[in-house]
């Protein structure tokens, strides 16, 4: 049956996604309201009525302030409220306790990129110009130095690109897989042991893909040229413009828009099937409508796992789809490198064109209207999101706020830029700027109240399906832990142990734990290193500052891997395969190899009667020719195949080829762009990295963790308890700012509402309980 098993463990490839829409049943829903008396009404209904009583872009303080009805919340007194106080501006002198922390940790001035000097040298029209050909070896980025002494080849030649044609594609070229293509050593587990019983039974012995072990590594040829060399558009004088210039150029961004659409793009990826949106809940989906069809400058937030990002990424599509015609009205941003290329965006600072942002404003008002590109950003925004904003300074809200007025001309909260921010605050704080001064949260900017109309509490976890677990973690995130949660917490110490080859993800605070731990694991297999190196380009030139840019990206420049290495897959792929699935490296093969046997599927299976190596003889027999077909799968070049565990348990393989991840401006404009193979090593992976991540297995060490909220986004990745394991847990370790106490003990739940008006013997509800403080 080995044939047959191999297919019931759901072998995918990426071209051959089918996706199912999962189904979720209505959540509750909470919204802005004012606590006063009423009947109970139908909230999304209350909710609709709120967004349509209230005046987009007003100049008025407007916060409408909500809280958490999560049905796990405990019962808790309520906090003091001072709902519509407007918050005072802090500063702070002396020295910075996050700052100290924050020097050695993850973040560093890579977060701040900006394209200032490629602006200010070179002036570009609105339109976007074409992504450049990938860099060649002239300009690619020199990458660190690499233990190869286990690799029998030398280093990759993709980058010395003379001999290509300039539109090829130039992924890079691998070392020759080993000549012996079994499974891996004895000392790798097989990952598949980990098939429930009723999906197939265990093999009789170490299994390998059979038709494998005859195939000879022949030189590696580049056949694979699905890539066009992006052109660079002529740049145009700004000031030459004319009317019917600008015009074109609009047509032109339409006309690009219209073709990455279409997918008919360079990568790879664009060939795989969409991955189907998830059925929103309904405190999702009012958000949503406020956003898309109100044109409400909307704060949604929630704790961990609340769906605030599957959310943010529906808005996204469809603010792009309403603004189809002119892409760049919709600009994406957010406050770190990491979190914008999560979202394919740009850094908030990058958009800005701002550079590090540390001048006064008339100052940066001047750099920016300098900055042909940075001024039309500003001036064509109807839109902004603004993802994580945890991390984005409040001080730095207020600037922005004050320069889109500036540059706009236009006196309204923001300059009538439509606000999209979502985040936690209670996850990792402001990064420090490195003066002695405190950082400031960005709901305590002065024109936060102003600019933000309506603040949105989703309150439906998502991520833990368990009620009780939710509600430790909940505990946690408002630092109010009690003697059982702590009992309970202090119960998940012991070891983890799942019976098949896929180990807890290690989460750690700094780079460097979590680059020592991975090492360590690499080093203990035994078998042939892969190197895998990332293409990058983009319309950004200097290598120096592309690399810059792309440190960001989760995807790094070089990427090393064996057999039985345990991996994070680090792109949505489909629905059970997606950002923060974790496997292990069971293969290395072509596509091609892939492909026929896919194709051949019936040819391989199992008549019953033979025994193992029957099969195997008969596999390899009907795989030889294939090998010598012109351009046959021995020539291409070998890509990871790895093992998935699913979270009902089954397992899937995927074939994981490069994918592109992008750092692109409203306009359309690739500033940089890297393909490298989705997948990042997952014995340990640092907090910061993790944040956002779903995972069914980690283990969190609190004696390491330093930074407030940093225990509550490490445990909060968690999805279940039998999946953690948390050692040294003191509830010391569990530090939550009191300022971010304080703003959310400000929200006040629609639930909470409910229970006063209910309460309450008179008055019926009216529309200003749904109005704004
Ligand atoms: N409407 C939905 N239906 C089903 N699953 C959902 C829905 N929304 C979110 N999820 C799932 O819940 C999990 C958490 O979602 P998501 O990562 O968006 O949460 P988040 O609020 O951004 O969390 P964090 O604050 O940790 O970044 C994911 O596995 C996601 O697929
Ligand atoms: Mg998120």
């Amino acid at each position: 049956m080995h044939v047959a098993r191999f297919r019931a463990r759901g072998i995918e490839h990426i071209r051959f996604i089918s996706s199912n829409c999962s189904k979720r049943p209505p959540t509750t829903s909470a919204f802005s309201s004012s606590p006063r008396p009423a009947a109970i009404p139908d909230e999304s209904a209350m909710f609709k009525k709120a967004v349509k009583d209230h005046p987009g872009g007003s100049s008025k303080p407007l916060q409408s302030n909500l809280l958490r009805t999560n049905t796990i919340v405990p019962s808790k007194p309520a906090l003091p409220q001072s709902i519509g106080v407007k918050r005072k501006i802090e500063t702070h002198g002396g020295e910075s306790a996050l700052g100290s922390l924050h020097s050695s940790v993850y973040f560093d001035e890579n977060d701040f990129d900006d394209d200032l000097d490629l602006d200010i040298d070179e002036p570009q029209p609105l339109i976007a110009p074409k992504p450049t050909a990938p860099a060649d070896s002239s300009t690619s980025v020199s990458y660190p130095s690499i233990d190869t002494s286990q690799s029998s080849k030398p280093a990759p030649a993709q980058f010395a690109a003379g001999n290509h044609h300039p539109s090829d594609v130039k992924y890079p070229d691998l070392p020759p897989a080993s000549q012996e293509d079994h499974g891996p050593s004895s000392s790798i587990q097989l990952p598949w042991s980990s098939s429930p019983p009723s999906h197939l039974q265990p093999p009789p012995k170490p299994r390998t893909l059979p038709w494998l072990k005859e195939i000879k590594e022949e030189p590696i040829q580049d056949k694979k040229s699905t890539a066009v060399t992006p052109r660079r558009q002529k740049p145009t004088e700004p000031w030459n413009k004319t009317a019917s210039a600008i015009k074109e150029e609009q047509k032109e961004l339409r006309r690009e828009y219209k073709k990455s659409q279409k997918g008919d793009g360079s990568t790879k990826q664009q060939g795989r099937t969409k991955i189907a949106s998830l059925f929103l809940s309904d405190e999702q989906r009012a958000v949503l409508e406020a956003v898309v069809d109100h044109g409400k400058s909307i704060f949604f937030t929630g704790s961990a796992g609340t769906g605030k990002s599957v959310l943010m990424r529906e808005i996204i599509q469809k603010l792009r789809n309403k603004y189809r015609k002119e892409p760049d009205r919709v600009a994406v941003t957010a406050s770190t490198g990491l979190a914008a290329c999560n979202i394919e965006g740009v850094t908030l600072h990058s958009f800005a064109g701002i550079g590090l942002g540390k001048e006064a404003v008339p100052e940066l008002v001047k750099k920016i209207k300098k900055n042909q590109k940075a001024r039309n950003r500003w001036l064509r925004t109807k839109v902004l999101v603004v993802d994580e904003v945890s991390m984005v300074d409040g001080d730095l809200f207020d600037k922005l706020e004050n320069i889109s007025r500036l540059i706009r001309n236009n006196g309204r909260p923001f300059g009538g830029i439509q606000l999209v921010v979502t985040g936690d605050f209670f996850q990792l704080p402001p990064v420090p700027d490195g003066s002695s001064r405190e950082a400031k949260f960005a709901f305590a900017a002065a024109t936060w109240n102003t600019s933000i109309q309506h603040t949105i509490l989703l309150t439906h976890v998502f991520r833990q399906k368990d009620p009780e677990f939710a509600e430790m973690l909940n505990e946690m995130r408002l630092g109010k832990i009690s003697p059982g949660t702590i009992d309970a917490f202090r119960k998940l110490s012991r070891p983890l142990n799942f019976h098949d080859s896929l180990d807890a993800t290690e989460l750690f605070p700094t780079r460097a734990e979590v680059e020592g731990a991975n090492s360590a694991r690499m080093g203990r297999l035994s078998g042939e290193m892969m190197t895998f190196n990332a293409v990058d380009s983009g319309t950004i030139q200097d290598a120096q500052h592309r690399e810059k840019l792309l440190s960001n990206c989760m995807a790094p420049p070089v990427m090393h891997l064996k057999k039985g290495a345990q991996v994070m897959l680090i792109k949505n792929m489909e629905e059970t395969l997606v950002n923060g699935s974790i496997g292990r490296v069971v293969a290395f093969m072509s596509e091609e190899y892939f492909d026929y046997y896919r194709e051949n599927e019936k040819d391989f299976e199992d008549d019953g009667n033979a025994s193992d190596e029957e099969r195997a003889m008969r596999a390899r027999k009907k795989l030889k020719p294939m090998a010598y077909k012109e351009g046959g799968a021995t020539a291409a070049r070998k890509w990871p195949l790895v093992c998935f565990v699913q979270p009902d348990g089954t397992e899937r393989h995927l074939l994981c080829q490069p994918e592109t991840w992008k750092i692109e401006l409203p306009n359309g404009e690739v500033q940089a762009q890297r393909q490298q193979v989705p997948l990042i090593l997952a014995w340990a992976l640092s907090i910061h990295k993790a944040q956002g991540q779903t995972l069914q297995r980690v283990k969190v060490d609190l004696g390491r963790v330093f930074e407030k909220g940093q225990a509550y986004v490490a445990l909060s990745r968690a999805t279940s308890q039998a999946g953690l394991q948390v050692t040294r847990f003191e509830p010391r370790k569990v530090m939550v700012h009191p300022k971010v106490v304080d703003f959310y003990s400000n929200l006040v739940s629609i639930t909470q509402v409910i229970k006063t008006k209910n309460s309450a013997p008179t008055r019926d509800f009216d529309e200003d309980d749904l109005g704004d403080s």
